[in-house]
């Protein structure tokens, strides 16, 4: 039996102008010590199930279909004292930025033991014990020490490893793990992966890793659910994936990714497009940075390129005004 199955997974943020749907249709399964990346450009909806999967949707956000499975007991649809006994104890996570998830007024022990204490029922030496054995398993170097002092004296690095520790104090089955690298430095963000990685594996504990970044995928995960707007539109083992893409988004991913060995002379090519309609858009040979020189626009297309986001409502609206762009490269 897997760990955890999300099966046909629906998600929905309802407004005055009708209905947006973040998620739709979406199955997975992760086994126990399994990595699964989940990875797409920005809005594609991976946060959305992370948040979706333990009940902390932002308002209006629903699970409006779907099952969320949890070691083979339906979790989806809990609330309340159901749900927290889930989150922290069964689930762990860990968010992009470690500062909103430390309390800056509190010493890392007091969190640490505090969280413990609620999750796992032991009293104050033990849960104090199990804080300074958890700051060493995740290189908290002098932990005696450093575990008496408060956040604001860490590193942004050492204060992901605390994260970690508090993620992982309660044993959990299974740890959500957000873009846990994108507020680093770039310097420790690989060695940050490879510790929840490494953790994973030893503590046999499934992860959902939640990234927009092909490099962190082809690093630390095992499986991958490639996402493109609100849907997984190709699944697979991380070799797979990266090998032998099945889907066109999946290859643009891939061929954003920079390579040491490649050298760029120019940006690099249009690889995804989308036709919403049915008449072709010949973008060959047109780079990004250069696209005011797009030619052979037709009526109603949208264009997508990698994560540059070009709209075109009219070819006419194309000839009049420059393409706007929505996001940039990252
Ligand atoms: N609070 C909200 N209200 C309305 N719609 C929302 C809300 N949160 C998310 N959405 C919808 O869900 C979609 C997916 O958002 P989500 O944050 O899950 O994407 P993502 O893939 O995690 O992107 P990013 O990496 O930028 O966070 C958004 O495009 C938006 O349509």
């Amino acid at each position: 039996m897997s760990l955890l199955e999300v099966k046909g997974l629906r998600i929905e943020f309802p407004s005055r102008h009708g209905v947006a749907v973040a998620v739709n249709d979406v199955s997975f399964a992760v086994s126990r010590g399994e990595i699964l990346g989940l990875v797409g450009e920005s809005g594609a909806g991976k946060s959305t199930i992370g948040n979706g999967i333990i009940d902390l949707l932002s308002p209006p956000g629903r699970v409006a279909s779907g099952q969320v499975v949890l070691t083979g007991e339906t979790i989806s649809g809990y609330s309340g004292e159901a749900i927290r006994q889930v989150r922290g104890s069964r689930i762990g996570f860990i968010f992009q930025d470690p500062m909103t998830s430390l309390n800056p007024l509190l010493t890392i022990e007091t969190q640490l033991v505090e969280t413990i204490r609620t999750n796992l029922q032991l009293d104050e030496p033990a849960a104090s014990r199990k804080a300074l054995a958890m700051l060493q398993a995740v290189g908290i170097p002098e932990p005696e020490i450093r575990i008496k002092q408060y956040p604001h004296q860490f590193s942004g690095g050492m204060r992901q490893r605390v994260v970690i520790a508090i993620a992982l104090s309660c044993d959990p089955e299974l740890i959500i793990a957000d873009e846990p690298t994108t507020a680093l430095d770039v310097s420790v963000q690989d060695q940050i992966l490879q510790l929840i990685r490494q953790l994973c594996k030893e503590r046999d504990v499934g992860c959902i890793l939640v990234t927009h970044d092909m490099g962190v995928i082809a690093n630390t995960t095992d499986r991958v659910a490639v996402m493109y707007r609100g849907e997984v539109v190709e699944i697979g083992t991380t070799g797979q994936i990266l090998h032998d893409p099945v889907h066109d988004y999946t290859k643009s991913l891939i061929s954003a990714v920079p390579r040491a060995d490649i050298k760029l002379h120019r940006f690099p090519r249009v690889e995804y497009i989308e036709k919403v309609q049915t008449t072709a858009i010949d973008v060959k040979n047109h780079w990004l940075g250069q696209q005011e020189t797009f030619g052979e626009l037709h009526d109603g297309h949208l264009l997508e390129v990698q994560n540059v986001h070009l709209k075109f409502e009219t070819q006419s609206a194309f000839l009049k005004k420059k393409p706007k762009i929505r996001s940039g490269f990252r």
